[in-house]
């Protein structure tokens, strides 16, 4: 054998050695990821990594420079950062790693929502007035649709702004699923609220601002009703994932996941829709997926477009505030639809719609 063949003989059987030593490595950090997880720690350690590379440049003898193994080794750590990352993920009660079929929400008047059919949920950002629901419930009713959304809590950006009718306002929605049948959507901003709104409310909404309320988030998992979670401003779809994994975890497994936007620089839009994040949450989660083309574009003249984009990427259904007097309304007069607006637009869509059937 050559001078050449031999040595490459041997660096081969280093390379063996290596591989056995990264294996063994790889197994060890899949274990302290699973006690982190268990500890509720987070995977990336920084100040560890650091560390041990200050270690590992202490014995480095040479002939790698110390930042040739400086650079080694930080590749080492991220692979077991992504290692243990993929490891806990498949252990999520919401991943589809753990339940590869999807979750369908049902409602004791035949309604579906992740089933075959796609659904619309749509309603008054706040409920104002019987009068102001109805004209709108009754539309709703009238084009065969099983849900409204409206609010009685508001959380709003300024304490002077309207803050919603309160329980008043949940008894006009109950009146609406007497009257018309549909399922009611609606927010609950105080985790003492759940019980109260049981009798009136078969969707409890957590909106966009309470996605990381885990007070909330655990008191939701404890209802027997649906939850419909809103992703967070500035959350991103793991901590989205994550906030529907409390309310799993509390004991519901009802979750349907609302893409309605994020805070970005850009300023066309009242939030950039994140339409990626609803192919990412169907393969990586079994829950349904809706999206908010109301807060997501803040804007009726691109909601169409925008809605049907949400149905071609997969999601499960479409969110969008109605109106009767958009100018008068008590909160977001500007993004709501008019009834004339909402006749093009659902007639537009459920066109959209049933291209999926
Ligand atoms: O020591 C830990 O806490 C680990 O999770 C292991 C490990 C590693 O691969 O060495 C992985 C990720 C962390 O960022 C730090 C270190």
């Amino acid at each position: 054998m050559t001078e050449l063949n031999q040595l490459r003989t041997r660096i081969e059987e280093i390379n063996f050695a290596i591989l056995e030593l990264l294996t063994e490595r790889g197994e060890v950090a899949k274990k302290i990821g699973q006690e982190k997880m268990k500890a509720g720690t987070d995977i990336y350690d920084p100040q560890r990594e650091k560390e041990m590379l200050n270690q590992l440049i202490e014995q480095n003898k040479g002939p790698y420079d110390d930042n040739v193994i400086k650079q080694l080794f930080k590749e080492i750590f991220k692979a077991s950062t992504e290692l243990q990352q993929a490891q806990n993920e498949k252990h999520l009660l919401v991943s589809r790693k753990m339940k590869p079929e999807d979750t369908i929400v049902s409602f004791p008047n035949g309604a579906e929502i992740g089933g075959q059919e796609k659904i619309f949920v749509f309603g008054p950002c706040s409920v104002e007035s019987y009068e102001q629901v109805d004209a709108v419930a009754s539309q709703l009713a009238a084009r065969g649709q099983k849900f409204i959304r409206g609010g009685a809590f508001k959380p709003r950006t300024s304490p002077y702004d309207f803050q919603g009718l309160g329980e008043e306002g949940l008894k006009i929605l109950k009146e609406m699923n007497k009257k018309y049948g549909l399922n009611i959507v609606s927010e609950i901003v105080n985790p003492a609220h759940f019980e109260m709104a049981d009798q009136y409310v078969d969707v409890f909404q957590i909106g966009a601002r309470n996605m990381q309320n885990f007070e909330i988030l655990k008191e939701a998992g404890k209802s027997n009703k649906p939850i419909l979670l809103k992703r967070g401003l500035a959350a991103t779809i793991e901590e989205f994932i994550y906030a529907a994994e409390y309310i799993h975890s509390n004991g519901n497994s009802q979750i349907i996941m609302c893409e309605r936007g994020i805070r970005t620089y850009e300023k066309a839009t009242r939030n950039t829709l994140d339409i990626s994040a609803v192919p990412i949450l169907k393969q990586g989660t079994h829950l349904p997926v809706l999206v908010d083309v109301t807060h997501s574009t803040g804007r009726k003249d691109i909601m169409l477009p925008v809605a049907k984009a949400a149905l071609a990427v997969g999601a499960d259904g479409v969110m969008a505030e109605v109106h009767p007097d958009p100018a008068v309304a008590l909160s977001d007069a500007g993004q709501q639809m008019d009834l004339q607006e909402f006749d093009s637009f659902f007639t537009e869509i459920d066109k959209a719609r049933q291209l999926y059937l």
